[in-house]
């Protein structure tokens, strides 16, 4: 097979699992991940004091501060020098032969190329051709995805040092305010009780709760997500401060109790085993109310409704919110205004701005069985929004309700920090929102526009069939991007600064990583400025950032109409880096009144962002399947940096779609999103000199992945089908051309192993994502280019469907049951054929040379060894083909021996194909009786 491949780890080939345990015992890792996450939340009592991510921690090495390297604090004041996280390089003993590794491999790569140019294959010139073709992208693209990786760093923020800067002795905190955007768009697909789990640990995390605010974006406008919230709401009271009381982990009740053992903070061991319980039937309680609004909302309706006749007369019957006034969204029965894609704009305040000061809890009562004393009750503020919708507009998916998210809550609280996650991705770590943090307040940190979380999910299976874990890709190349310019945004789970999302420049330019300012240098503009002294007054008084329209690289605002007709948001853009919502000492500076609530309402119009930037300028982009790199990229255009942020316990969980069906949808939408970029103004070969050079050949990486599909259809049929032809790619192969094809082979082995071992992932995952990578090139990676190529000739839109978050399977049984359900797809066509071709390739060769009719044995093992590996790559494809009977793995093989049997017995027995005038004796490479000395090239 093309030997400059080993499974790109680009997005959607992947895995995407992470448990300590894995990373711990190295081997039986992944038998055991599923149960590992009880493991890993366990484990998770201590809250994370800088904790490392989980990578071998033999492999990394601390990097040393240069006298330079003394941290400022939010004030610009050299308060505290001690960094708020620790910056890791690999150790020399690795990174040296690794690099030297990836440097002999191109050359022995180039060699081999040399080689194949130079040996022409006469009797079949189009197979020399495009077989050089495709070694020549194979070898390019691994070029792509190696080069930056040359780097790797790994960031471990220290929460102890953070503490000691921020947190007051009185219980407050200086700490950054921070916004937190829920987006959901479905309470049905995307269940309702999830998405309440998720708002329940955003509310409980760690974190200053008057500087806190979660925000609930429902695209469905229904009432049932509202009320959800509500309910979540009304049941965190109890929630949050227990959590706070007993040092609870991981803070979404649902995963909560679903640990075997419950350990607890502090030493009121029974008092904790009482609270427990408690709090566990009002959770159960809670649930119930979850579980049955669907029903609730109807009877409510049934009974404000009864006076209206029932059968088709056309009168709308109106859904009734739980105070009898009528629901502005969506209705049960939908009637004009009111449904989904065409209502009103929605903004309640759930939670209130809480006060400034602590408020402890009451002790233990009658009315009130939980001893809260000396606990903090506040819980932050929780708004549920549901923009307005209207027919012939484009909503623009995920894009159009981040942007509108940021500009309702730039006027309800403004906080200088956004993150976002998805409905299904609820906080595992109380310390996330901390972590992340470090990497915006440290040093040199006010260039930095985003950082990225990794996506770690449950509820995949053990052996993670589909790659759903994605670990190569966040691991390996995420965390070496952070020594470049920084990980690409990939949704979910990433902390954004808010000017940034505003479209504005990084106060001066540092791309260049640690490793290589020379080459930044070089290549790039790494202008560096110290931020003015006007700025560090300005941010030291806590006022107005007046270096906002200053200078070339400072802060430069666009024209005021590409933020939109709103005053009121405009005005709120100069202090959207202030870290505090307080202008005094207890004066909030926001307000939640009914002017603002209006006003918010306004800026969600879905009228609002015409003629705007909003999309395009400014941010979430717009007009593509997948916001996420894109936006991203957009950002370090500019020069901002971006970081990496992995912590254990893990930061947040979410769901993956562990059915073959799903997953290649999902990976379809990466894909063609990806491709989409490429064929757009954003094609990172016309990006400005600002993005860092490996950062650009990381994005020309990730826009362009796809296309590896055409060439890898070519090398999993052909080679196979040469078997049945008698046309081979190399006719005569030398003692050089195994030397080098040895060469890129064995290196390509070494340097996977070295990468492993940095990136504290197994090599099962690393075979894993190698699988996947084949299985989604022949099928959504080649349906992304189809789709991209005819949205860019025939101008034609791409459309995409939620990803599903629902099990298809009976849960309660089998928790993997999802797995095993079959949906056909189209995109299925691809690798089932393939399978076929490699399965009758080789039993053809078998029968040949039982036949007598090739005699070099040994030459025809060569090429039915790579029959073989493409086979091991499809095969967990072939499992979940099977859907149910793919549980007992020998059923795979068996029907795979089947058809080998059935192809080689008649092969021998059918004269038309095995005689004379059959396909093989046309043309002049081998024919009937002839020895056989062509050999397939690879082995
Ligand atoms: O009209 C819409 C459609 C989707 N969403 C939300 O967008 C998120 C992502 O959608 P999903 O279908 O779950 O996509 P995934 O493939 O699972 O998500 C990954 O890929 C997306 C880009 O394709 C990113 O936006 C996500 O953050 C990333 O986790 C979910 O919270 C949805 O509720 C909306 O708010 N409005
Ligand atoms: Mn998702």
């Amino acid at each position: 097979m093309a030997p400059a491949v080993a499974g790109g780890s680009s997005r959607g080939a992947g895995c995407k699992c992470g448990f300590q345990v894995c990373v711990c015992s190295g081997s039986a890792a992944v038998a055991s991940a599923g149960s590992s996450l009880e493991v890993e939340r366990a484990m998770a009592v201590t809250p994370v004091e800088g904790q490392a991510a989980p990578v071998d921690g033999e492999s990394w090495v601390g990097v040393e501060l240069g006298p330079d390297g003394v941290e400022t604090d939010e004030s610009g004041a050299g308060v505290d020098d001690r960094p708020v996280f620790k910056t890791e390089k690999i150790k020399g003993v690795l990174l040296h032969p690794y690099r030297v590794l990836i440097f002999v491999r191109l050359i022995a790569f180039t060699l081999f190329v040399i080689w194949r140019i130079s040996h022409k294959n006469p009797d079949t010139m189009w197979l020399w051709v495009t077989s050089i073709c495709g070694e020549f992208w194979f070898g390019f693209s691994w070029l792509l995805d190696q080069l930056p990786k040359l780097n790797p760093i790994n960031r471990i923020p220290d929460l102890a040092v953070l503490r000691q800067r921020f947190d007051r002795a009185d219980g407050t905190s200086t700490l950054p305010g921070l916004d937190i955007f829920v987006t959901t768009a479905d309470p049905i697909k995307e269940p309702i009780l999830s998405t309440a789990n998720s708002v329940l640990s955003i509310l409980a995390a760690d974190y200053p709760v008057d500087r806190n605010t979660c925000y609930i974006s429902d695209d469905s406008g229904m009432l049932m997500t509202y009320e959800a919230m509500a309910e979540s709401a009304k049941f965190a009271t109890l929630w949050v401060p227990f959590c706070r009381k007993h040092g609870i982990e991981p803070r979404g009740p649902e995963s909560y109790f679903e640990l075997k053992s419950h350990p607890y903070m502090g030493r009121a061991h029974d008092e904790f085993v009482n609270d427990r319980r408690r709090v566990r039937k009002e959770y159960d309680d809670f649930k119930a109310k979850i579980n049955s609004l669907e029903t609730d909302i109807q009877q409510r309706n049934d009974l404000h409704n009864a006076a209206v006749p029932q059968n088709g007369d056309g009168i709308p019957r109106p859904t009734w919110m739980a105070d009898g006034v009528q629901w502005q969204g969506t209705w049960v029965e939908p009637s004009a205004n009111h449904r989904k894609g065409d209502h009103a704009g929605i903004v309640l305040v759930l939670i209130d701005h809480p006060s400034h000061d602590r408020l402890p809890g009451a002790p233990a009562s009658a009315d009130n069985a939980l001893d809260f004393s000396g606990v903090d009750t506040r819980l932050p503020m929780l708004v549920y929004m549901s923009r307005e919708k209207r027919p012939g507009h484009n909503h623009q998916k995920k894009a159009g309700a981040m942007n509108a998210l940021t500009r309702a809550s730039a006027l309800l609280s403004n906080a200088p920090f956004i993150l976002n996650l998805d409905c299904d991705h609820y906080i595992n770590n109380s310390q996330a929102l901390r972590a992340g943090i470090c990497f915006m307040v440290g040093r040199d940190s006010d260039t930095v526009a985003f950082v990225q979380f990794p996506q770690r999910f449950e509820g995949v299976d053990p052996t993670d069939l589909y790659a759903n874990h994605n670990r190569i890709f966040f691991d390996g190349t995420l965390r070496a991007l952070d020594g470049m310019q920084g990980p690409i945004y990939v949704g979910t789970g990433c902390l954004f600064r808010r000017i940034t999302v505003y479209g504005f420049d990084p106060p001066r330019i540092n791309v260049g990583g640690p490793c290589f300012p020379a080459l930044g240098g070089l290549f790039a503009k790494t202008k560096y400025e110290k931020p003015s002294m006007e700025m560090t007054m300005a941010r030291a008084n806590q006022a107005v950032v007046p270096a906002m329209a200053k200078g070339k690289h400072g802060f430069l605002p666009l024209p005021k109409k590409t933020y939109g007709k709103s005053d009121k948001f405009v005005d709120t853009i100069p202090r959207a880096s202030h870290p505090s919502p307080y202008a005094a000492e207890g004066i909030r500076v926001v307000d939640s009144g009914a002017e603002t609530l209006a006003e918010a309402v306004k800026v969600t119009g879905s009228a609002f962002e015409q003629k705007t930037g909003w999309g395009s300028e400014l941010g979430w982009v717009y007009d593509t399947v997948t916001e996420d790199v894109v936006t991203g990229y957009r950002m370090h255009i500019k020069g901002w940096r971006s970081r990496y942020c992995s912590i254990y316990p893990h930061a947040f969980i979410g769901t993956a779609p562990i059915n073959l069906t799903e997953r290649l949808f999902q990976v379809l939408r990466w894909s063609t999103g990806s491709l989409e970029i490429f064929f757009s103004k954003n094609n990172p070969l016309f990006g400005s000199t600002y993005l860092h050079p490996l950062q650009r050949v990381a994005y020309i990486n990730i826009t362009t992945y796809p296309f590896t599909a055409i060439f890898l259809i070519f090398y999993t049929t052909v080679p196979a089908l040469s078997f049945v032809t008698g046309h081979f790619i190399v006719q005569r192969p030398t003692t050089m051309f195994y030397v080098y094809l040895g060469i890129v082979l064995a290196t390509l082995l070494i340097i996977a192993v070295l990468e492993v071992k940095w990136a504290g992932v197994t090599v099962f995952e690393w075979f894993r994502n190698g699988q996947f990578w084949m299985t989604a090139s022949c099928s959504a990676y080649l349906a992304a280019v189809c789709q991209v190529l005819t949205k860019v000739i025939f101008r034609r839109d791409i459309s995409f469907k939620l990803t599903s978050k629902l099990p298809a399977g009976d849960e309660k049984k089998d928790p993997y049951a999802d797995l095993y359900v079959v949906r056909w797809t189209p995109l299925m066509i691809t690798p089932i054929i393939i399978i076929f071709v490699n399965i009758i390739g080789s039993a053809v060769a078998f029968a040949k040379v039982l036949d007598g009719e090739w005699t070099h044995w040994l030459k025809v093992a060569g090429g039915v060894f790579f029959n073989f590996w493409v086979l091991f790559h499809l095969y967990p494809f072939a499992k979940g083909l099977l859907g149910k009977h793919g549980k007992t793995p020998v059923v795979v093989l068996v029907w795979w021996a089947f058809t080998f049997v059935i192809t080689a017995v008649l092969y021998i027995n059918i004269p038309h194909i095995h005689g004379g005038g059959g396909k093989h004796s046309v043309g002049h490479g081998m024919h009937h009786g002839k020895k056989f000395d062509g050999y397939y090239l690879w082995p």
